[in-house]
């Protein structure tokens, strides 16, 4: 499922139990050796080189080159070039997924019940994730389903499964930081505010590949568990 709020809410809302859990994850990440802090004050913008080995980058993008389909908005879009990216949900029971998927929550010190479903995404020359927030815009039709499915997108981390020969960088246009796809590197920011109010300089975007093939993984962290998490079948 993709869902992102690109509208400015009139008054974005704070909220204690988010400002807390965010200084939580503030706190475990600097406690991290390794990690380095993106040198701007708008945005707590974190990367950590070699979070990944290269066999797990070449497994994951496996199994995206296997299940990939063209990506979705929950909020549709005018502009057909918005999202031109392919992406596919990666099964977080299966033992290839779990592992990362819950060292990805541990390391942020969060609750692997509160991410939701990894997501493999692959760009090929051209295709790109124009600028957006990861946020949930709560003057939208859809903020009381994501309201009730776990609530607010809190964090958010992402890997990069390859070096990318030209283009495909992440950008934040109002925080002015912009990150090069390096294979392994994770990137994590807070989505929101000290305050616990979304954080509009969190905008960002996936620029346009040029030359070569991009390959990430996602994942979106909820304010409380995600009730949509599947229940393990086998
Ligand atoms: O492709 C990128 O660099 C950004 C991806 C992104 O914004 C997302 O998955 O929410
Ligand atoms: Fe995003």
């Amino acid at each position: 499922m993709s869902i992102f709020a690109r509208a400015k809410p009139k008054t974005p809302a704070g909220s204690m139990t988010r400002a807390r859990a965010s200084q939580r994850v503030t706190e475990k990440l600097a406690a991290h050796s390794g990690v380095r802090r993106a040198k701007v004050d708008q945005a707590e913008i974190y990367y950590h080189p070699g979070f990944l080995s290269d066999a797990e980058c070449d497994t994951l993008i496996r199994l995206i080159d296997a299940n990939r389909r063209p990506s979705t908005l929950l909020a549709a879009s005018e502009d057909p070039e918005f999202r031109t990216s392919e992406s596919c949900d990666l099964d977080r029971w299966s033992p290839d997924v779990r592992p990362i998927d819950e060292r990805m929550a541990a390391f942020l010190g969060i609750q692997a019940e509160h991410g939701e479903t990894m997501q493999g995404q692959r760009y090929a020359p051209g295709q790109q994730f124009r600028a957006h927030y990861d946020w949930f815009n709560e003057q939208q039709d859809y903020w009381p389903a994501m309201k009730a499915s776990g609530g607010q997108r809190t964090w958010t981390a992402m890997i990069y499964l390859n070096d990318v020969e030209e283009g495909g960088a992440t950008w934040f246009p109002q925080a002015g930081v912009r990150v090069a796809p390096k294979r392994g590197l994770l990137l994590a920011w807070n989505n929101m505010k000290p305050d616990g109010s979304p954080n509009l300089a969190t905008l960002h975007e996936g620029t346009p590949v040029v030359k070569g093939v991009k390959y990430i993984i996602t994942k979106w962290f909820r304010e409380h568990p995600w009730i949509n998490m599947p229940v393990r079948t086998y």
